[in-house]
Formats: C-alpha cells, structure tokens, sequence
C-alpha cells in the first residue's frame, strides 16, 4: 500500500461523506471499531474484501449519511430490493418516485402513462431487458433482475452510486458495458465488487476491508494483483 500517494480526486474536492474513528454495526454486532474514511467528488472507488469483512455495512453507512446530508443517491443493494409482482418497467421507474406525487405514482402504477413508458423504454433496451418490460420481476433470473436493481439506479440519477455487487449475476461482457455505463452517469462511484481486474479496471481508488478494518486504501494504479490477491487470503 503506497500511504503517500494522492488520489486522482484532489484534496481540494469536496467531501460527500466522513467517517472519524467511528464505530458501525448492528446493535451489539460490531463490525467497524474504528473507520476514518473520506468518499470526495469525483471518486470511482471499488470496495473489495472477503465475504463478511463489511462492504455492505460500509455502504449501508455511507448510502444513511449521504441522504441525511441531502445528496442524490442512486443506490444498488446486494439484495436488489425489488417489487417482485410489478413489472420490470414499474421496478425501474421506482428511482423517480420521489419526483411525483403520490396520486400521480398511483395512477402510473394502474396504468403507466406513455411519457413514463418512454422515458423508461431507453434503460431498459441498455441493459438488454426491453423483451422482458412488461413481465413481472419474480419470473426474471437472476441476472435480469440484477440488471432491472441497475436500471432503476440509473434511471434516479445523482451526485453518487452506491452499488453492492452489481455485477455479480450477469456475464463479463455485461458486466464490463454496465460498469462503463455507471462510470459515465455518477461523477462519484462506491462499488462492492468481488471481481478484481474489473475493480482495477473501474475504480481510480481501492479500498481493501479485513474484518472491519481497512487494511488497503490506495490509488487503483498503486496495486498490484498480488496486493489485492492478499485480501482474500487466510
Ligand atoms: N443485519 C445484521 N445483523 C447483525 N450482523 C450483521 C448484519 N448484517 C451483517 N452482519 C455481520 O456484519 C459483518 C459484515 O457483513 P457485511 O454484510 O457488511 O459483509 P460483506 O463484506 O458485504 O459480505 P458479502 O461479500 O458476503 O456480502 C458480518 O460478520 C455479518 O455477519
């Protein structure tokens, strides 16, 4: 780990969120004793770490403290948190609910009106589910439904993604053509992945977690394969 080394973000660019010496958790699950983290404008950050060393928890924390602080965060949770009886055109439009109110929510639920349709139609041909609109999310695979999780992030918009393994599901192709899709729609990135190359070839900045610690925090450039292979060991 190069601990001098500046990132492509200056210093000077603002922060969107901090940790100092805090302590994250789950009531008296302790997962982070001790996190002192920064996320500034601009970055493109992949998390990596074993499973349980506390990706989701970090971007859990970081997706609480950017929207107290009144950021626009689109969000991709490990889980998806989808409606599994709407339709994948439903479950994308869900990034924008907060734009309209909830008469207007209600009757585009009933039936979608054709400005929705059209402004939706866009994301779900990018991400290869246009086929798949109409059907209800619980009759998708798995990919398909990680992909509609994506559509709905990139259809919100934001200052920044948050997204915990996005990519998991779906072929290397796909996976490279929906980072480079998220790259050039958020300015700031936080990325759960478990895929290194594309954590190298995505992020500027990787941050390496261990049992709740952060044990790599470092410009993408300053790693090697061997360095980040390390997090995975023992
Ligand atoms: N809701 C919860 N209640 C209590 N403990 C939890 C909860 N969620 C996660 N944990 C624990 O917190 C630790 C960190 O979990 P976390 O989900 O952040 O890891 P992760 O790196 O995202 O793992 P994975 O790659 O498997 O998703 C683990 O030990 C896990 O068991």
């Amino acid at each position: 780990m190069n601990e001098n080394a500046s990132f492509p973000a200056p210093a000077s660019a603002p922060v969107l969120a901090a940790f100092e010496g805090e302590r994250l958790g789950y009531g008296e699950r302790v997962v982070f004793e001790h996190l002192t983290l920064a996320v500034r404008q601009g970055e493109r950050i992949a998390l990596l770490g074993r499973s349980g060393s506390g990706k989701s928890t970090l971007i859990s924390a970081l997706y609480r403290r950017l929207s107290e602080a009144g950021r626009r965060v689109a969000l991709v949770p490990q889980d998806h948190a989808l409606v599994p009886q709407l339709s994948v055109f439903h479950n994308i439009y869900m990034g924008r609910l907060d734009r309209h109110g909830t008469v207007y929510n209600a009757l585009n639920l009933l039936r979608p009106f054709r400005r929705e349709r059209e402004a939706v139609a866009p994301f779900a041909e990018e991400l290869g589910l246009a086929p798949e609109i109409l059907r209800p999310v619980e009759r998708l695979s798995g990919g398909q439904r990680q992909r509609t999780a994506v559509g709905r992030a990139f259809f919100r918009g934001g200052d920044i993604l948050l997204a915990d393994e996005p990519v998991s599901a779906v072929d290397e192709t796909q996976a490279r053509r929906i980072l480079q899709g998220m790259a050039e729609r958020f300015p700031t990135l936080v990325l759960s992945l478990h895929a290194v190359d594309l954590a190298l070839e995505t992020a500027d900045r990787i941050i390496g977690l261990k049992a709740g610690r952060v044990v790599v925090d470092a410009p993408a450039g300053a790693l090697t394969r061997g360095e980040l292979d390390g997090l995975y060991a023992g």
